[in-house]
């Protein structure tokens, strides 16, 4: 016999995926029935399914393939299933109704109106010595109970088992169709009655399963013969993990109850799919209503196809995985005489009157179990039994043994469901752990700052004295070059290019306005009237610590700017002892002592000596680095400097340029994509840096220092760049 046919459905990007991961996704096609899937880790799955839709894929594809030939095979009387699985979102809905069951868009019109169409239209097309007649049923199972989607008086509907009919739902509404768009009237009006909750993953999320149940009778009034076959569509809820949809309360015993009857399914599954094994294998049917109202269509004669709909997008990469590895278990599904001979059995059963309970054979069955089990493991088992309500139900020796693996098979799925969520906590612990400690080894950096913390920051100087590289250049290199830059720079606060490698404001000007200072000007900027009343900013794009050597140019090192800061204060003193009339565009005398001065420079030293060095020559040369930073210190101290701020350097392999030229090989990267050794040494370069300002405070005892750890607030920033609507990370360095 056949297997059941399956296969696997992605949806196009949702408008979130999309701006969230713009427009990546996790799969590649290999072939119409093949695909590869690349996991977090970048692993990539091979799955092979009977057909794989894609992205672009037609609503008239997927009827064609895999519902057309069972609507076919219903008018002639073989039972028939069509389930729809996937995560929230993931295009259940869509494929089974489309975007609207009424929807008459050709294109759009989805699974069920397609198969109203497709009863119709064989049943016109038909021979006329056959009547036929098409009943409908909607039912939905919500928390475990099954409600009648034509009555909802009807919420609590039984689930019977016939020798003749199979699995029945007692009672339940029948709607007799008679054209298609009386069909998909009734359709509609029972989905307008689905218990609909609100995730975070869909706003109109189905937290129930909806079972929508043709009936097709038909009658020949040659041969004087009644046959019956029964279609089953099935949109299931949702199959995510409820830690993902953040779900509470009400929904969260929702979320709990469907990823309870899912495992079912799957439980089921993997029974059937144990093939020759059979007989000594228990199908668990029972232990979810969805799976005992599916008992005909898993495993019995009847043909089944099932829809694995899932999302393309990196973001939902593990529950598309787990979609899929429940298609392809179900792929291995056939349906087997045991099977039959199962059924028959449960019919057996429930003709069984319970007068007839065989306690003998159960105490010798009991008996039977205490000769492999220990005492202690019978008497639990009974107590199961107990708790299970399975005393009543056991009339036969055959009873008891399938209890006893119905048993045993719940005992071993909730183990097996225990130790997934404890990997899952297992996993997400060691994710927070390793969150922790590095924030903890931040706090510690700062913990050991002899002046730290928001609270002792003075905001209080009269101008500021800047010192650096493109992060603070407010127009220094510009002017030196006699150059300009174009749009965008400047385009978003200056509304003009203004000398700022920078779309719109830098730290520095951030500091400024927060100080109550006017922007600074750069020192070269001297064209028009600048004023230099607040201060001087000797910072150039490009600038390193060192001086420049035949390998590594920088415009300004910051022994120049130190001079240039010299000069700057002999000139200004100067003119002030003339008492020029355009002294008050300059400093007054005590603000050298009083000024804050500021530092942000270190990375085009650290970042450029990657071109000529290797990671343990690049870590060799910081102490170097740092002693020339130490020189340019106290010639400033020695000048009457009493106030530093100094900045470390940011997570330099988040740098576009970097992780284009040095993140090539996917190993050099870290979990944000950003390239490893870099900001290893960076931070390296960040520790001895800080040591050193720790060193300075102990030194000069009347003067301020304070260590900026712009590494983490970087880093805090790279780590939440989606949410601050950035594309990717390296813009915010
Ligand atoms: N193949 C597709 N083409 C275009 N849009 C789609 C497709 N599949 C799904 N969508 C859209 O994606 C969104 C989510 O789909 P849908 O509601 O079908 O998900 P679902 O799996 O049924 O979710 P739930 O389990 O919560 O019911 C909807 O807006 C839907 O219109």
């Amino acid at each position: 016999m056949s297997n059941i046919t399956v296969c696997a459905r992605f949806r196009p990007l949702s408008s979130k995926e999309k701006r969230d991961h713009g427009a990546n996704i996790c799969i590649q096609s290999v072939d119409s029935e093949s695909f590869i899937i690349k996991d977090e880790k970048d692993e990539g799955f091979t799955f092979s399914f009977d057909k794989v839709f894609y992205e672009k894929s037609k609503q008239a594809d997927v009827y064609e393939f895999l519902v057309l030939p069972i609507v076919r095979d219903s008018l002639n009387a073989i039972n028939g299933t069509i389930i729809a699985y996937g995560q929230t979102g993931a295009g259940k809905t869509y494929s089974m109704e489309g975007l609207n069951i009424l929807e008459s868009d050709e294109e759009k019109k989805g699974i069920l109106p397609r198969v109203v169409d497709g009863l119709f239209a064989c049943i016109r097309s038909s021979d006329e010595s056959t009547k036929y007649s098409i009943k409908l049923s909607m039912v939905e199972i919500y928390m475990e109970k099954v409600r009648d989607l034509f009555d909802l008086s009807k919420d609590n509907i039984q689930i019977k088992e016939s020798k003749t009919q199979g699995i029945l739902l007692s009672g339940a509404t029948e709607i007799s169709l008679l054209d298609p768009s009386e069909a998909l009237q009734s359709l509609s009006s029972g989905i307008a009655n689905r218990a609909v909750g609100e995730t975070q993953m869909n706003m109109a999320s189905s937290r129930s399963h909806c079972l929508y149940m043709f009936t097709v009778h038909q009658e020949s009034t040659i041969e004087k013969r009644v046959k019956f076959g029964k279609l089953v569509l099935v949109d299931l809820a949702g199959s995510e993990k409820v830690e993902k949809t953040g779900a509470e309360g009400r929904i969260l015993e929702e979320a709990k109850t469907i990823n309870k009857s899912l495992s079912a399914l799957g439980n089921v599954i993997n029974a059937l799919t144990r093939g020759s094994l059979a007989k000594a294998n228990h199908i668990p049917y029972r232990d979810s209503k969805l799976t005992r109202i599916l008992q005909d269509s898993l495993g019995g004669s009847s043909r089944t196809a099932l829809l694995c709909c899932c999302s393309p997008s990196p973001s939902n990469v593990s529950e598309s995985l787990s979609s899929l590895r429940f298609g392809a278990r179900a792929k291995h599904i056939k349906t087997s005489p045991f099977v039959k001979g199962d059924e028959e059995k449960s019919s057996k059963k429930s003709e069984a009157p319970s007068a007839t309970r065989d306690h003998a054979s159960y105490e010798k069955i009991l008996e039977k179990m205490g000769e492999r089990l220990n005492a202690e493991d019978v008497k639990l088992l009974e107590e199961l039994f107990i708790q299970a309500g399975l005393f009543d139900d056991l009339n036969t020796t055959e009873d008891l043994e399938s209890a006893f693996q119905d048993v045993v098979q719940q005992t071993i799925s909730s183990l097996m469901q225990a130790v997934e969520e404890l990997r899952f906590t297992v996993d997400k612990l060691e994710r927070e752990n390793k969150a922790l400690k590095e924030r903890l080894a931040v706090a510690e950096m700062f913990n050991a700052l002899p002046d730290n913390g928001a609270n002792s920051v003075t905001f209080n100087y009269p101008a500021v004295f800047n010192f650096g590289d493109s992060n603070s250049d407010t127009g220094e290199l510009v002017a030196a070059l006699g150059d300009f830059l174009d749009l965008p720079n400047g385009q978003t606060y200056f509304k003009t290019p203004s000398g700022r490698f920078c779309n719109g404001r830098l730290i520095v000007d951030f500091l400024m306005d927060a100080m109550d200072l006017p922007f600074l000007n750069a020192y070269l900027d001297s064209i028009g009237a600048p004023s230099f009343r607040k201060g001087c900013n000797f910072a150039a794009a490009g600038s390193t610590i060192n001086p420049p050597t035949a390998q590594a140019v920088s415009p300004f090192p910051i022994g120049v700017q130190v001079a240039q800061f010299l000069r700057f204060k002999a000139r200004v003193l100067e003119l002030l002892a003339k008492g020029n009339k355009l002294n008050k565009y300059l400093p007054a005398e005590d603000y050298f002592q009083k000024a804050l001065y500021m530092f942000d420079i270190g990375q085009n030293d650290l970042a450029g000596s990657f071109y000529s060095k290797t990671f343990d020559q690049v870590l060799a040369y910081i102490p170097a680095v740092l002693t020339e930073f130490e020189n340019a210190i106290k010639t400033l101290y020695d000048q009457g400097a009493r106030n530093f701020w100094i900045h470390n350097t940011a997570p330099l392999g988040c740098l576009a340029q970097n992780v284009a030229k040095f993140g090539t090989d996917p190993s050099s990267l870290d979990e944000q994509g950003c390239v490893s050794k870099h900001n290893q040494a960076a931070k390296v370069f960040n520790l001895q840096l800080h040591a050193l300002v720790k060193k300075w405070q102990g030194q000069y005892t009347d003067s301020n220092f304070t260590y900026v750890d712009i590494y983490t607030i970087k880093s805090n920033l790279i780590a939440n760049y989606s949410k601050l609507g950035k594309q990717n990370c390296h813009s915010l360095v």
